[in-house]
């Protein structure tokens, strides 16, 4: 590889991912401290679940390096590698699904990065990171409704299909076709603004917060309904306001833990998104 950046910038995604997993405490999701609201996974489940994605990280932004031709034929190529990865990490964890929205994710965003890195350079601004937003919502705007029209064909449904089914729910596909404005609209004007922060850790549990009071989390939904999707967000949104100093927003979020863990919650479409906007504050050099 004679491109630095090659191997820099998919490296940075699977970095991003170490630190979604290690910020803590984080309520409802597995941190250093403990496995939050779930009973099959942990901290070295992420680790192992990392590790597996990472080669695919480098082949999802080569794929998108060396791209000729239009975006539709990308998805195609970027979906191809995605099934294999989601395997391996499945594989890597013994079946258990850490990562499936964040591998999902991280295939258009760094397909769409190597895409956009054939006529730009590094480092990133704003600008760049909104280019590329806007690369993944074309590539795949067509893939809500290709893939909930084959939806009846199918045997077995997966937790996002069901919440298609019931409530139209978009999940993870209507956050890419958009462009995700989760991140575009929410997280990144809200750590760009704190770029100055030098407690990192809690500047991105801050963030995390945000994205809980606002976001639709098909992992809250499918676990606990409107009801407890509500609950999240209303609870969170009180933690965003309330000012709180690093000490007392710690206390906050430890409590919160207890009550997700209590209600089997578990914010993971937050989680994710979080990652991904971890990456790209890392290319923006925002942390
Ligand atoms: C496109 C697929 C990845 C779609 O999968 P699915 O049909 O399951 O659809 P979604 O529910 O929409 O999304 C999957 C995961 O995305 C995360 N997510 C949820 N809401 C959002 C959101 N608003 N924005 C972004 N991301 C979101 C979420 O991941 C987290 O939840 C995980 C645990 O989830 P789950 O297993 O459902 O819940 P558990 O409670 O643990 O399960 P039980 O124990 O109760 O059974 C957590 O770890 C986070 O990762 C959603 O899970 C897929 O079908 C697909 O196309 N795959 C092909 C391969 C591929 O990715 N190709 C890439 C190139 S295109
Ligand atoms: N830290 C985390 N805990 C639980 N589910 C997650 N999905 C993505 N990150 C997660």
């Amino acid at each position: 590889m004679d491109n630095p950046l090659l191997t820099h910038i998919p490296s940075l995604a699977t970095k991003a991912l170490y630190y979604e997993v290690a910020i803590s405490p984080k309520p409802g999701l597995v941190d250093r401290f403990d496995n939050g609201a779930h009973s099959d996974m942990n901290f070295f489940t992420f680790i192992n679940s990392i590790e597996s994605l990472a080669p695919y990280f480098y082949s999802y932004y080569q794929l998108g390096f060396e791209h000729a031709s239009d975006l539709a034929s990308l998805f195609t190529k970027l979906r191809k590698q995605g099934v294999e990865a989601e395997n391996k990490m499945l594989t890597a964890t013994k079946g258990i699904n850490t990562h499936k929205g964040a591998n999902f994710s991280f295939a258009v965003l760094l397909g769409a990065t190597g895409f956009y890195m054939q006529t730009h350079s590094f480092p990133f601004s704003s600008k760049d990171t909104s280019a590329i937003l806007k690369l993944v919502a074309k590539m795949t705007h067509h893939l809500v409704q290709y893939d909930f029209s084959k939806i009846t064909q199918k045997d077995q449904l997966s937790h996002g299909e069901k919440l298609y089914m019931k409530a139209g729910t978009l999940g993870v596909r209507g956050e890419a076709a958009k462009g995700y404005p989760a991140l575009s609209h929410l997280l990144l004007p809200f750590l760009r603004q704190h770029a100055s922060y030098t407690d990192t850790e809690t500047l991105l549990l801050r963030g995390l917060v945000l994205l809980m009071s606002q976001i639709e989390d098909s992992n809250l939904l499918h676990r606990g309904g409107t009801e407890g999707w509500q609950q999240v967000k209303q609870h969170s949104t009180s933690i965003y306001h309330s000012s709180l100093n690093n000490t007392d927003f710690n206390l906050a979020l430890t409590k919160f833990n207890q009550e997700l863990i209590k209600k089997n919650l578990s914010p993971g479409g937050a989680a994710d998104l979080l990652g991904l906007g971890i990456y790209f504050s890392f290319l923006e050099n925002i942390i």
